[in-house]
C-alpha cells in the first residue's frame, strides 16, 4: 500500500522573538462562516485583546469584494496590527489591498488573521488546529493568543493575473488557491447550497463527479516556470497553493510550507471521466493526499510561475471565491508579509 506523504511542518523558518502590537485595527466578515463572526468578536476577541492591553478599531465588510477596498485605504497610520477576521475569502481579499498600498503601511504593519469561516483551511495550517465546524472557537482562541504573543514570520502569498467577470485585467494576489476545472465547478454549486454550512463543499463534490460523463473538455496549456507548454486535450483539475489544504479537509498540495518561497502545483495530466476513479481520487485527496503516490493521474510539483491558457476562458476560483477566467499567470511572492503566527504550530 502506498504510504501518504508525513505531515509538514506549516513553516520551514522560525518565528520572530515576541513583540506584541499596543494598538491594532480589526476588520471582519459578518457574513461568512453562518454569519458567527460578530458574536466571536464581541465574546472572545475583542475582550483577549483588551485584557492584553491592546487598543483596537474596528471595521466591517459591507459586501463582497468590500475587503480589498478596505485593506488598501483603511488609515492604518495610527496602528501596529492590522488584524482580518474572516474565512479564506475575506482573508484573501483584505491581504490583496493591503498589499497593494503604497504609503509603505504593507513595510510596517504586521498582519493577524483569525478564523471565522467556512473551511478556514489556511489559519487551520497556520495554527496547527482544527478551525472548522465546532473547533472555530478554540481555533478563534489560538489566533488570538498568537497576536497577543507577538511572534511573527514573513509569508508567501501568490500573484495572479487573469481576466476578471467583467472582462478587465485582474491582479490579486492570494493565500490559498487557485482553481480551474471541476474544483470551480463544484464550489459554484456549492455556493447555491450555503444552508448546508461546512457540508456544502463534499456534498458538492459528489453530485459533480456522478455529472463526470456529460461533462465538457477542457482543452488547456501549461507552462511552468517558463518552459515549453504542456498540450493535455482535457484538464479535469488545476490547483496552484501555497498552503496544502482547500475545503474543508482536502489536502491537495501536502508539500507546501507557507514561507518556502515556492507555488505547489497539482493537475490531472489525462483526461477523467469515470465517476468511480473520480470519487477514488477525492476520497484519497480526504484522506490525507495519499493520491500523490497512489495514481499517476495527479501531478505534484513546486514552481515559482505557472501560465494556464485554456481554448475557451475557464472560470478561476481563487481562496474559495469565483473571481475570474483563464488565461491565468501566477507567480510567487515569497516574503510578501508579516503574519502573527505561533511559535511552533503542528504538522498538517
Ligand atoms: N457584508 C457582506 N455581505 C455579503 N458578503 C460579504 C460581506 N463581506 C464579505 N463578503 C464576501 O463573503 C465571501 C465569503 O466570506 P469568507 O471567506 O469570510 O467566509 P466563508 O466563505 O464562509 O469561509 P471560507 O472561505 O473559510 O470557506 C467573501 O468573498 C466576501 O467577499
Amino acid at each position: 500500500m502506498p504510504k501518504a506523504p508525513p505531515l509538514l511542518d506549516p513553516f520551514k523558518k522560525p518565528a520572530s522573538e515576541p513583540n506584541p502590537p499596543t494598538s491594532a485595527l480589526l476588520v471582519y466578515n459578518p457574513a461568512g462562516g453562518k454569519k458567527r463572526a460578530a458574536k466571536l468578536a464581541d465574546t472572545i476577541v475583542l475582550p483577549l485583546l483588551k485584557q492584553a492591553g491592546i487598543a483596537v478599531t474596528v471595521e466591517t465588510t459591507k459586501h463582497a469584494g468590500h475587503g480589498v477596498e478596505l485593506g488598501r485605504t483603511l488609515d492604518l497610520s495610527s496602528v501596529d496590527a492590522l488584524l482580518v477576521m474572516g474565512g479564506d475569502g475575506t482573508l484573501g481579499e483584505v491581504l490583496d489591498g493591503f498589499l497593494s498600498r503604497d504609503d509603505g503601511a504593507a513595510a510596517r504593519t504586521t498582519v493577524g488573521f483569525i478564523p471565522a469561516g467556512t473551511g478556514n483551511s489556511y489559519m487551520r495550517e497556520v495554527l496547527g488546529v482544527p478551525a472548522s465546524g465546532a473547533a472555530v472557537g478554540a481555533a478563534v482562541h489560538a489566533a488570538v493568543e498568537a497576536i497577543v504573543g507577538g511572534r511573527s514570520r514573513a509569508v508567501d502569498c501568490q500573484q495572479l493575473d487573469m481576466t476578471g467577470l467583467d472582462g478587465k485585467p485582474l491582479r490579486r494576489c492570494s493565500i490559498n488557491t487557485v482553481m480551474a476545472g471541476f474544483g470551480p465547478d463544484a464550489n459554484a454549486v456549492a455556493e447555491r447550497r450555503r444552508w448546508l454550512g461546512s457540508m456544502r463543499y463534499s456534498v458538492s463534490i459528489k453530485t459533480e463527479i456522478l455529472k463526470l460523463p456529460w461533462r465538457k473538455k477542457l482543452p488547456c496549456s501549461l507552462s511552468v516556470d517558463g518552459g515549453s507548454p504542456q498540450e493535455m486535450e482535457d484538464l479535469f483539475l488545476f490547483s496552484c497553493f501555497v498552503n496544502k489544504h482547500t475545503g474543508v479537509r482536502h489536502r491537495l498540495a501536502p508539500y507546501a510550507q507557507l514561507d518556502d518561497g515556492l507555488l505547489d502545483l497539482a493537475y490531472t495530466t489525462r483526461p477523467l471521466r469515470s465517476i468511480a476513479t473520480a470519487a477514488k481520487v477525492d476520497e484519497m485527496i480526504k484522506g490525507g493526499g495519499k493520491h500523490v503516490h497512489a495514481t499517476s493521474l495527479l501531478n505534484v510539483q513546486q514552481a515559482s510561475r505557472v501560465r494556464l491558457e485554456t481554448d475557451t476562458p475557464a472560470r478561476l476560483m481563487v481562496d474559495g471565491d469565483i473571481i475570474g477566467f483563464t488565461p491565468l499567470d501566477v507567480a510567487v511572492r515569497a516574503e510578501a508579509f508579516r503574519l502573527f503566527t505561533p511559535a511552533s504550530p503542528a504538522p498538517s
